[in-house]
């Protein structure tokens, strides 16, 4: 049986997802109780039908009860429609409330949680658990309350027919509850088991997929296949497993309801024998007997349901309890034009122990480029996420002018930030949407000028339908080039007075290099700008240098200073690089 404490759980999350809808659910569970006296009197008119018959009634009489009948019959079925209708209605409105609130919630955690969970296994649990408490959120206590008070007022019937009878129909219904509690007791860790196996299933299924192009290139599809099996084989068993420990119950439910059929045909055809009971009594037994197995399959039904609540509730509440390690700061700040940066001995690492970013210390005046070199795996796109605050150092201080970071709130500093990543993330929508990211209230001579800026007025003209041209996901179709100006034109619309690129690796024609490096250029006109460049050429115009080494700054300085000292590093990248040119 669930816990005490999962039961406040349930019901905290019950009234936090029904209370916006309490008068649906309060019609719903009056209908669904209205129900119940309309199956217990239906019975009760046909047993008058049988008696008047064999004691050869008037047929007005019968034509009256018969309708009565009809009616009862028809009226229940209608109570039964609308009732079940509302219960759909409360499921699909809380469970969506449900997965905005889970969405909203993932999107605030800090970057860590992603890298810890594939896209997969994120969308099972904000769809599929929830999916799983859409009978929990509109029936599973109604129901259970319904079932339970069937089965009571169907014991009572039975008690005010014939005494013993009741007793030995109530000793019946109370035994085969507690068998199935018995045997539901190990169906929870099998049901937490599945949804662990589903999530797993379907994360690596995603990551797969979206991976297809890379797989391909490095011939790594028979691996992939080999690790399809492999994974389906563990998922598949233990749904076969989590599935028939879960049908016992049902199973022994359905020998149970057969035992009760008979059982009242017997009990009753002995009142009969002994003259207790009219046959039109008989067959009021027998029915009431037979209506008793239906409440007790539902509730053994909604209990099996309560159990697969309980473990999705728990992966919900868990995901819900994670807290960003990323706290808000409270400060609402407005940055001048081109603030400041300055890192002060800032040391960071993704793991513990394993610092990727040591001791590093720069001040980066107002409006100055900063280039930041070094080999791959040196800490350079960790300084940017630092910057944006997607981790925050383990020990040391990061300041736009004289606020550090953590004062600001996230919301404005990454307002005046514009950071532009390795991988554009491009989606399926139309040119409009891509760039303003929905924004409605964006004029479409704001976004072409951005497009403009960004060095994509040729590629605008040829787009079919302009703004409304839809992009296919991970802007298939388009050139790494395209895709990057599409990415400066989303910072050119939102103007920050910050710019980080972390600079694509791959190559592009010496023609989309031009437009890059001019679009570039207007970018960083008047904003601070720190670029982590891949290419020399890239920092050619920018103002300062930075070349890291495993996490640590091994030279510093103005461009035209390190280019111009022959012992610097960065004058021996410059020499190779021309030397790699000539050769
Ligand atoms: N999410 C992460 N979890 C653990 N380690 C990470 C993570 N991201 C990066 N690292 C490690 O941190 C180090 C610095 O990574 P970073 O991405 O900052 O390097 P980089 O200089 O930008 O490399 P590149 O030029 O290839 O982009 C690397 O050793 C990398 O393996």
């Amino acid at each position: 049986m669930p816990k005490l404490q999962s039961f406040t759980q349930y019901i905290r999350l019950l009234a936090r997802y029904l209370k916006p809808q309490w008068r649906v659910t309060l019609v719903m569970v009056m209908l669904m109780f209205l129900s119940i006296v309309l199956q217990l009197l239906s019975p009760q008119a046909l047993r008058a039908f049988i008696d008047v018959t064999l004691r050869g009634g008037i047929t007005g009489i019968l034509v009256l009860i018969a309708l009565l009948y009809l009616a009862l019959s028809l009226l229940n079925q209608g109570v039964t429609v609308i009732a079940n209708y509302l219960s759909e209605k409360v499921a699909w409105t809380a469970t969506n409330q449900l997965r905005i609130d889970l969405m909203a919630h993932i999107l605030s955690l800090d970057l860590s949680f992603y890298y810890s969970h594939t896209a997969g296994e994120l969308i099972e649990r904000i769809d599929s658990d929830v999916d799983q408490l859409s009978n929990f959120f509109s029936k599973v206590f109604v129901q259970m309350g319904f079932y339970l008070a069937l089965l009571v007022g169907t014991l009572i019937a039975l008690a005010l027919t014939n005494r013993l009878l009741g007793l030995i129909m109530g000793c019946y219904a109370l035994m085969v509850l507690l068998v199935v509690m018995w045997l539901r007791r190990p169906v929870g860790a099998q049901q937490m088991k599945w949804r662990e196996a589903d999530a797993r299933f379907f994360g690596a299924l995603s990551e797969q997929l979206v991976g297809v192009e890379d797989l391909r290139a490095n011939g790594a599809v028979g691996y992939v296949m080999h690790r399809f099996i492999q994974l389906y084989n563990y998922w598949f068993t233990t749904i076969k497993k989590a599935g028939l420990t879960g049908a016992r119950p049902w199973i022994l439910s359905q020998m149970m309801y057969t035992l009760g059929g008979i059982l009242g045909l017997v009990l009753g055809a002995y009142l009969w024998a002994i003259g207790l009971a009219t046959p039109g009594t008989v067959y009021l037994i027998f029915t009431y007997s037979t209506l008793l197995t239906q409440p007790l399959g539902q509730i053994i039904l909604q209990l099996q349901d309560l159990q697969q609540a309980q473990v999705c509730i728990q992966r919900v509440q868990e995901l819900l309890s994670r807290v960003s390690t990323i706290q808000d700061g409270e400060e609402s700040v407005t940055l001048r034009a081109a603030p400041a940066i300055t890192f002060e001995q800032v040391c960071f690492g993704y793991q513990k122990n394993e610092l990727v970013i040591q001791d590093l210390s720069f001040v980066l005046p107002a409006g100055r480029v900063l280039g930041i070199l070094g080999r791959t795996g040196a800490g350079k796109s960790t300084i940017a996420r630092l910057l944006f605050r997607l981790f925050d150092p383990d020990s040391g201080v990061i300041r736009l002018d004289d606020r550090t970071l953590p004062q600001m709130r996230l919301r404005d500093l990454r307002k005046q930030i514009g950071m532009i990543t390795q991988e554009v993330q491009l989606f399926e929508g139309s040119v409009r949407d891509n760039l303003t990211f929905f924004n409605r209230e964006i004029p479409d001579d704001h976004i072409l000028h951005a497009l403009h800026e960004s060095g994509l007025a040729q590629w605008y003209a040829r787009l079919p339908e302009g703004l409304d041209t839809q992009l296919s996901a991970g802007g298939a179709g388009l050139s790494a080039g395209e895709a990057q100006l599409l990415a400066f034109a989303r910072v050119f619309l939102n103007d920050p007075k910050v710019v980080i690129l972390d600079e694509a690796s791959s190559r592009l024609d010496p023609a989309t290099e031009q437009t890059v490096k001019r679009a570039m250029e207007k970018l960083f006109c008047q904003r601070t700008g720190i670029i982590i460049a891949h290419r020399l050429t890239t920092i050619e115009w920018v103002n300062d240098i930075i070349v890291l080494e495993k996490g640590r700054i091994v030279e510093y300085g103005s461009r035209s200073d390190l280019a111009n000292d022959p012992d610097s590093h960065f004058s021996g990248l410059l020499q190779h690089t021309v030397e790699v040119m000539n050769a």
